[in-house]
């Protein structure tokens, strides 16, 4: 399915949006649920990758399709080689095949796992076969992909000594880091974070203990509607829920960073306030590495008000969903932008031109289509393969028309 977009105005009806529970949060707590018992969840993300991460989890099949969903991938890697006497086939899709997970693999089979590759050395499909994991300490590269050193904190209070993992180089996403140690935390696991070096302490759960946790919404879809604001005249509102003020989401930086577009956000309640209340700063330079996902929104709010946007710490973009920084320069330079790139950052240059009816390659990348979406305030533009957006953000096409984007599908 194509979508659409006729060049809008946001709704002067401030109409709020309720965006479903935080993936990263989900994955973690789901696969937490299925470890220990008494935990009990709110606001589970409803996002494809959460669905295919309940599913696999609740799967007896010998072989389990994890699609596009990176964190069920690395996460079930770790919880499946604990699985004493499972033998289970973990496999996604293509892209996911060409996404590396030689790092983690490595880690477990040093605290004794059994896996070995089906196809490629380093990438998934794997063969798993559960095991108990006698050893308690690792070294792993921490450069490439934070997901590796969550997967192995997720098992870790189940291994019979826990887990001291040493981490080399510089360490990347660290907000998602801390996210997997502060819901190890609120179930009473006991962790620390020092420099270099995380230990998790093992624990088992005392049989009657009880855990009820609500997912916060998620933040990296709030960021579509801070570039709504950004791009919106000065007065528009937008409001947001359920969030809180103290995220465990490291994207919750989009209320500083958006600052430099002009937009404020002011917490009422768990109800996220956005208003657009002064001009934008002359250009924009930022670093990403601890809050890789919002890259592409923030690049196209930039371009959309003809700013010069220097982003850098994008090393992690070139192994997700697609290759984002080529994925992002192909697609913006439809519409006449000039962006350079290396491998780890982003150059757009200013400028005050945007060509019409561009249509948007997406690359079964989510946040392609949502990122690019509020540009028609400003233009028309087709979204191509909108369904995309179901990776993390199902309902994000009924709500972007409910705030004033005027839509139209077909289905090619
Ligand atoms: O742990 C997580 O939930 C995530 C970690 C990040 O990945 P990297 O650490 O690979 O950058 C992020 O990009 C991804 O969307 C979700
Ligand atoms: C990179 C992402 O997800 P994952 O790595 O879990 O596929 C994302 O949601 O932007």
């Amino acid at each position: 399915m194509d979508i659409l977009l006729h060049q809008s105005k946001l709704s002067d009806k401030s109409s709020k949006i309720q965006i479903t529970g935080s993936k990263s949060e989900s994955n973690r707590l789901l696969l937490l649920q299925a470890l220990y018992q008494g935990i009990s969840l709110e606001n589970v993300s409803n996002s494809d990758d959460s669905v295919l991460m309940q599913k696999a989890l609740a799967s007896k099949e010998n072989v389990i399709d994890i699609h596009h969903a990176g964190t069920a991938m690395r996460f079930l890697t770790a919880y499946f080689a604990t699985q004493i006497g499972r033998t289970v086939e973990l496999t996604g899709s293509k892209r996911m095949k060409e996404r590396p997970i030689g790092i983690l693999v490595e880690a477990l089979k040093q605290l004794g796992a059994e896996i070995n590759y089906i196809e490629n050395e380093g990438f998934p499909p794997l063969l798993i076969k559960g095991k108990t994991l006698t050893k308690h300490k690792v070294t792993l590269k921490a450069n490439v992909s934070s997901q590796y050193i969550s997967a192995l904190l997720l098992i870790a209070p189940k291994l019979e000594n826990g887990l001291e993992l040493t981490l080399e180089g510089e360490i990347t996403s660290v907000p998602y880091i801390n996210m997997t140690l502060s819901l190890l935390n609120e179930i009473g696991v006991e962790t620390s974070f020092n420099k270099n070096t995380i230990i998790v302490k093992p624990k088992e759960l005392n049989k009657n203990s009880q855990n009820h946790l609500t997912v916060e919404s998620d933040w990296s879809s709030a960021s579509y509607y801070f570039s709504c604001a950004g791009l919106s005249e000065i007065g528009t509102q937008i409001e947001i829920a359920s969030y809180k003020n103290k995220s465990l989401q490291g994207d919750s930086v989009l209320v500083e960073l958006y600052q430099n577009f002009g937009v404020s956000a002011q917490f009422s309640g768990h109800t996220l306030q956005l208003k657009k209340t002064n001009h934008p700063e002359s250009s924009i330079n930022f670093n990403l590495k601890n809050a890789p996902d919002i890259a592409q929104t923030i690049v196209v709010t930039a371009f959309g008000l003809g700013l010069k946007c220097d982003l850098y710490g994008l090393h992690t973009l070139k192994i997700k969903e697609t290759d984002r920084l080529v994925a992002l320069k192909t697609e913006l330079e439809k519409f006449g932008a000039k962006v350079e790139i290396t491998k780890d950052s982003l150059h757009l240059e200013a400028s005050n031109h945007i060509k019409s009816n561009v249509s948007i390659e997406t690359y079964n990348d989510h946040r392609m289509a949502m990122a690019f979406a509020p540009l028609a305030l400003k233009t028309n533009l087709v979204i191509k393969d909108a369904e995309v957006v179901s990776k993390s953000y199902p309902t994000f096409w009924r709500d972007f028309k409910n705030i004033g984007f005027l839509t139209e599908s077909n289905n090619n």
